[in-house]
């Protein structure tokens, strides 16, 4: 019986058997990253969890399993990732709603625990940090509470950030100040302040286009808008998109994008999570350092903008927070929040380790 650091232990570990699940596995259709309908855009890109633990054995899922031969869990991987950050810098960016704190049905009671919020602090102490989330950067910081870090909300859109060396007011999307609400002194940086208008009027055309059809919430994120089915009849799903669709026909420069049933309506402009990742690595005077190691952990389509610049320019690590096997440019994979808590208290105490070591 095979086992790893966190207690995952199961019969497909030993390479026999993960041979023989891949070949009857890997074939399966796995979630792609980009589908073009529309009915069965929003059936793939929320599928229903897999018992990722099967209940009567206490051993994965082989389906599961099998798809981690591709992205192994980042506990079993644990020390492989800090072997290649050892006397690197790491930089930490970390998605809210699936990473953070549980996904669960009404986007308002997304609370994070008091005790991921400690484990994240504590992070943040030791390693630069940000939270990169689609909710607007006010929302996600009333949720997450710390001003030990730095934030990116509006899926990378609007960031607060630190004041890097070179830093000084030139871009007019850029400003100096310290809110000491959040923090030291920080720059504010936000791409698309001319889509705020539009989007405001997207929102409320939205609501009114939405408002007969039971369970559809609307959400303002500030650069971005949220359409969220999650309450939706599956039969209803469809004249969601439909609705949605019919307002957006008229904004050639607003996009669509599927969420956790969620359609995300963001700007058409060259900016996303993985843009916002290079921006604070800038910031944090780091993007041209050959002895850093950033590290993104989220778990939607959105955050795969991140893990493809990691994953590109071959410096650093995606981590996807899944228990459905779906395709991602991430390198390896966590369950869900609790499994990423884990990681991050593994991820401190080696780093206080090394440090304590290199005195
Ligand atoms: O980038 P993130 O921080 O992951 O934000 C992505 C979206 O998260 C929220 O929606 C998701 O979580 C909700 C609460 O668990 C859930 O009800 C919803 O179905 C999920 O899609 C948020 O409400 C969105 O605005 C974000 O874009």
């Amino acid at each position: 019986m095979g086992s790893c650091g966190n207690g995952r232990s199961s019969e497909y570990d030993d390479p026999a058997s993960l041979e023989k699940m891949e070949e009857l596995v890997l074939p399966l259709k796995l979630m792609p990253l980009h589908t073009n309908g529309r009915l069965y855009d929003m059936r793939l890109s929320s599928p229903t969890a897999t018992c990722v633990i099967n209940s009567s054995s206490g051993s994965f899922d082989p389906i599961y399993r099998a798809w981690t031969k591709k992205y192994p869990s980042a506990l079993n991987a644990f020390d492989h990732i800090v072997a290649y950050g050892k006397g690197k810098k790491i930089a930490l960016f970390l998605d809210y709603d699936g990473t953070l704190s549980p996904i669960v049905d009404e986007p308002d009671n997304a609370i994070m625990s008091d005790q991921m919020r400690e484990v994240v602090r504590n992070a943040a102490l030791h390693l630069p940090t940000a939270i990169i989330s689609g909710r607007s950067r006010d929302k996600v910081f009333d949720f997450v509470k710390l001003t030990e870090l730095y934030y990116a909300g509006s899926h990378g859109m609007d960031i607060m950030g630190p004041v890097g060396e070179h830093d000084s007011v030139t871009d007019h999307r850029s400003s100096i100040n310290s809110n000491r609400k959040q923090g030291k002194g920080v720059k504010i940086f936000q791409a698309g302040t001319e889509f705020l208008p539009m989007i405001n009027e997207v929102f409320r055309l939205l609501i009114d286009k939405t408002k007969a059809i039971d369970g559809v919430k609307v959400e303002n994120n500030k650069f971005c808008v949220s359409v969220h089915y999650r309450n939706v009849e599956e039969k209803n799903w469809q004249l969601v998109s439909q609705c949605t669709n019919d307002v957006l026909k008229v904004y050639p420069r607003l996009r669509l994008t599927h969420g956790r049933k969620v359609l995300e309506v963001r700007p058409v402009i060259d900016w996303n999570k993985g843009k916002a990742v290079e921006f604070l690595l800038d910031s944090l005077d780091l993007a041209n350092c050959k002895n850093v190691l950033p590290i993104y952990i989220g778990d939607d389509r959105t955050d795969e903008d991140a893990f493809k610049v990691l994953r590109d320019d071959k410096r650093g690590f995606g981590i996807l927070v899944s228990s459905v096997p779906k395709d991602s440019h991430a390198l390896y994979s966590l369950i869900d929040p609790s499994e990423v808590m884990e990681f991050l208290k593994r991820l401190v105490m080696w780093k206080k380790e090394e440090a304590s070591h290199n005195k």
